[in-house]
């Protein structure tokens, strides 16, 4: 049987724990056939991004048009975009297929390193949000796209409010940045879903977002509904940093493989 097709529209990680390469590998360990379109590539590590360049918008979507014209695709997932350029042409593209979309909209790495030109925010405000089945921010992300600045739970109502004015479908406001339970509230604006998962202190927390969002598009792509499909991530993205391991002098990656290497750090 043909498994369900899911496309990344992002940028390549060098490191192998974000971007593109946590995508795949997240496709992979959900059972569906991951896709991609490589946005920009990076230089990257565990201690940080050292360098950056974006692909030509040609490039970008000559091979969005050679993945759904031929092979289609049952949702789709975007990541770092870069410019404002990319990110219309994203939002065009993506506008046009009749996939859910799930949209994170990466602007800083883990470690500070800005995946995204400042001049790109109102396009993503603008025209990514709009056409997004379910956006992800962080709370860094809410802050810059709609100045609310989450300290608290109870904050996090107010960012999904804030989120959803732009126009997605839904709003998962991931609070991984608050201290205590990782706590990510999901809603639609009459619906909310709270998901909660103990906190791991393992530091090995590169590509969480990235994960959790490929991850959400894979469980969409078999058919569930946005809440079932994010219950269902979180469940997969707990467990890959519960085993995660040390890697390079700095911030090591999840493990993608947990459920095939029964869930032991670093196995
Ligand atoms: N230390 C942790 N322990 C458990 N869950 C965590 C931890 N850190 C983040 N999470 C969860 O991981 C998911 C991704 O959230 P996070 O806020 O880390 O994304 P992000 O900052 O976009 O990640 P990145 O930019 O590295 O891809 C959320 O469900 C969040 O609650
Ligand atoms: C290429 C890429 N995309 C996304 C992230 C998320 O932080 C990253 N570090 N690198």
């Amino acid at each position: 049987m043909t498994p369900p097709r899911v496309l990344t529209v992002a940028g390549s990680d060098s490191g192998g724990g974000a971007g593109i390469q946590a995508d795949l590998k997240t496709m992979l360990a959900l059972g569906v056939h991951g896709m991609s379109v490589i946005t920009a590539v990076t230089a990257q590590n565990s201690l940080g991004v050292q360098g950056a360049w974006e692909l030509p918008v040609e490039a970008v979507r000559a091979q969005y048009r050679s993945v759904v014209d031929d092979i289609g695709v049952q949702a789709v997932k975007t990541g770092m975009l870069a410019s404002a350029e990319l990110v219309e042409t994203v939002a065009e593209l993506i506008g046009g297929t009749d996939a859910p979309a799930v949209v994170d909209p990466v602007g800083v790495s883990k470690h500070g390193d800005s995946l995204l030109a400042a001049s790109a925010l109102d396009s993503v405000r603008t025209k990514l949000l709009p056409v997004a089945t379910v956006a992800t921010p962080n709370l860094d992300e809410v802050a810059q796209l709609t100045g609310v600045r989450v300290q608290s739970e109870d904050d996090l109502r107010r960012a999904a409010a804030a989120v959803l004015a732009y126009g997605p479908r839904w709003a998962l406001i991931k609070g991984g940045h608050l201290p205590g339970e990782a706590v990510d509230l999901l809603t639609d604006g009459s619906e909310e879903h709270w998901l909660r998962a103990p906190r791991y202190d393992n530091r090995h927390t590169h590509g969480t977002g990235c994960t959790l969002a490929s991850a959400i598009a894979s469980q969409l792509a078999k058919g569930q509904s946005v809440p079932e499909a994010v219950a269902a991530a979180k469940e997969y993205v707990t467990g890959a940093i519960a085993a995660g391991f040390a890697l390079g002098g700095g911030i090591g990656p999840v493990a993608h493989g947990w459920a095939f290497t029964g869930g032991t750090p670093g196995a």
